[in-house]
């Protein structure tokens, strides 16, 4: 053999070896520590501790009974998917026993984060005594309410698994900023209580009320709520920020649908990442004297826009007590309370 044949052979000889290594090393992968299973039954996805359950699998119990699902008979007038194929949830298009059955035996936690400064704190009564009949019933729900005004946050009687937490925040000048602030308020939260004992978090607006149920239908990694006062309107008309200086910018023809400030929720982690990206980037035109039309909404609109939500919810979701009902919405669950905006914000 030749020099140049020595080393050919040797050439393959090494090649082979490292195939070798690198088959050897998959197949006796041991699971990382973030992987392995935590006191669960070997059906898995049964007890929240499993990590690595992938998001959207969903476990039944065996032999629960209900109605037989169809792919030909439904709800007909209204879309309940979009192009991204993320479902948008309206009433007849999910089984609320089927769900809670699936949800109860994970365990889960939801949180609510909920505002009130200055005179908002009128609505805190309603808002909670609601919240006690209509989300999330049965299932372990912490509602943070953030407010300058803690003495003025009502005594509302909670069921078990329920608790609230109230929190001081200063109040502002100006309604804007109160709102926008939330954002960051948000996140602070999250990484600081929540990250590592919550599953999931809802952010809401306080000048509301519940009048139907908001369960586990809403459940995914991120939500958001079709704002009610848009969903047939031509999204060059939308009111998005259209001044491409401003970091919540979208131009004619971009942007999928018009989501509410006031609503939207998902995994903690995903609403992390929203909630920081957003204030992060109001900051960032604040520094430039760019406040954004609709503030920290126009920023979450723009968010939405490039980050798809894995689940909609229908105007259902948030509706306006002011609007009459159209035929496509069936029910109301959440909806504003007609308020004097005069009578009410620090400002005009
Ligand atoms: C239904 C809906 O999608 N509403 C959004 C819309 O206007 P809205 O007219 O609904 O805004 P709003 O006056 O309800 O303010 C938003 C929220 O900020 C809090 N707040 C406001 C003023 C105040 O003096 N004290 C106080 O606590 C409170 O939780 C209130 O619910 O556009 C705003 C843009 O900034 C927000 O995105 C709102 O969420
Ligand atoms: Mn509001």
């Amino acid at each position: 053999m030749n020099l140049l044949s020595i080393k050919a052979v040797s050439g393959i000889f090494l090649f082979v070896l490292l195939l070798g290594v690198m088959y050897n090393f998959n197949t006796n992968r041991t699971l990382e520590p973030s992987e392995k299973t935590e006191g669960t039954s070997v059906d898995g996805c049964a007890a929240k501790t499993i990590t690595f359950c992938p998001e959207g699998h969903l476990k039944s119990p065996d032999h629960l009974k209900y109605k037989q699902p169809s792919i030909i008979h439904g709800r007909t007038n209204v879309v309940t998917v979009t192009p991204w194929l993320a479902p948008v949830v309206w009433e007849g298009s999910f089984n609320p026993n089927l769900l809670d059955a699936i949800y109860k035996p994970k365990n889960i936690s939801i949180a609510a984060t909920v505002f009130a400064v200055g005179k908002y704190t009128m609505f805190l009564k309603d808002f909670l005594e609601t919240a006690e009949q209509h989300f999330f019933v049965g299932f372990t729900v912490h509602m943070h309410v953030f407010t300058d005004k803690p003495k003025e946050v009502p005594k509302v009687k909670m069921a078990a698994g329920r608790k609230l937490t109230v929190h001081t925040v200063p109040s502002a000048d100006r309604w804007q900023e109160i709102s926008a602030r939330r954002m960051e308020i948000i996140q602070k939260l999250i990484e600081e209580e929540l990250q590592d004992n919550t599953d999931y978090i809802f952010c809401l607006d306080v000048d509301s009320k519940f009048y139907d149920r908001w369960g586990t239908e809403s459940l995914d990694r991120l939500v958001a709520v079709i704002h009610p006062g848009y969903y047939k309107t031509n999204r060059d008309v939308l009111p998005y920020e259209r001044r491409p200086s401003s970091k919540a910018y979208i131009g004619l023809g971009e942007g999928d649908f018009y989501y509410c400030g006031g609503a939207y929720g998902g995994q903690v982690q995903e609403v992390h990442q929203l909630t920081k990206t957003c204030s992060e980037n109001f900051k960032d035109d604040a520094k430039k004297g760019i406040e954004a039309a609709w503030q920290e909404e126009s920023h979450l609109n723009r968010y939405m826009w490039i980050n798809k939500p894995t689940k909609l919810l229908s105007p259902e979701y948030l509706w306006q007590d002011f609007k009459s009902k159209e035929p496509e919405i069936h029910t109301i669950r959440f909806s504003g309370v007609i308020k004097n905006y005069a009578a009410i914000r620090p400002n005009a």
